[in-house]
């Protein structure tokens, strides 16, 4: 990771006590700001001052195997949603239900089908989206890449993800809810995803996840509306308590523009 350095500013000293009115979750974004020798004495010092957050050995923490993931986002050799897939390989396991909360052109709903696909027939994807065209568009690249078999195992329906526990069965375990914010690609953009929607739509994939599931969200701030629904994005996750929940955010410090993947692991 050394190599890696030259990618965060040295712009910002504080206090422990100033880290900790941060919430624990933006820790790891805002200490990528800070020389690394002061960073680390930092990071003990405010762990040291608040209660320790459970630890697990690398081994079983969702993090355990993704090194070379998280450096080739780092180096900019893989986009915000290669990483989200990448992550969600690390959690997903075949026969899960899994739901893609903004299908639109059908690319995460198709990975997230091969994660969970096998002969079990047990694997499910609920896919939703309030622009029909975009279930189109996806119905088009599900028809086009899976056999008979594999389509049966994908939902596809037009709701607002805000609405996702109308969709999934109630005693459903679902490891995976995956946002991609933001409007479809080569649709309107005008029709966008929204702070409030997205906002009760955490809510609703927090009461859905399974312990052991990812919420996994990529947000785009480059379009009008972006920068409010980080805002909210972080707002929700902020609040998560960190007995249950690990959560953080990836942000490149000098790409203000840059989409930002936020990763929500439930204990
Ligand atoms: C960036 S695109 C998603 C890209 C998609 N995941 C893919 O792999 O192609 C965002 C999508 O969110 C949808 N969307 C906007 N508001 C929504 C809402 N409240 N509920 C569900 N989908 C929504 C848009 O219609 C659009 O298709």
């Amino acid at each position: 990771m050394s190599s890696l350095r030259f990618c965060f500013t040295s712009l910002t000293i504080c206090s422990p006590r100033t880290l900790l009115a941060i919430p624990p979750q933006r820790i790891n974004t805002f200490c990528c700001c800070a020389k690394p020798s002061r960073q680390n004495d930092f990071i003990s010092e405010a762990n040291a001052l608040q209660s320790s957050p459970p630890s697990a050995s690398p081994k079983h923490s969702p993090f355990f195997g993704m090194d070379d993931t998280l450096v080739s986002y780092l180096c900019g050799k893989k986009k915000a949603t290669d990483l989200a897939h990448m992550v969600w390989k690390h959690v997903v396991q075949k026969g899960d239900t899994v739901l893609d909360a903004t299908c639109g052109n059908g690319f995460d709903t198709l990975a997230m089908l091969n994660l969970v696909a096998d002969d079990s027939r047990k694997g499910y994807v609920f896919a939703l989206d309030i622009q029909k065209d975009a279930l189109d568009s996806t119905s088009i690249l599900l028809e086009e890449s899976l056999n008979l078999d594999e389509r049966q195992l994908v939902k596809l329906v037009n709701i607002c993800h805000s609405k996702m526990e109308e969709v999934v069965p109630r005693n459903a375990l679902v490891r995976l809810v995956a946002f991609n914010l933001g409007y479809l690609p080569g649709g309107k953009k005008e029709i966008i995803t929204r702070p409030e929607t997205t906002f009760l739509a955490l809510e609703a994939a927090e009461r859905i996840l399974m312990p052991g599931g990812l919420i996994s969200i990529v947000v785009y701030v480059g379009h009008p509306g972006g920068r409010e629904e980080l805002e909210a994005v972080e707002t929700f996750a902020a609040r998560m308590p960190v007995e249950n929940w690990i959560c953080c955010k990836l942000r490149m410090v000098n790409r203000p523009c840059a989409p930002v993947p936020i990763f929500l692991f439930r204990r």
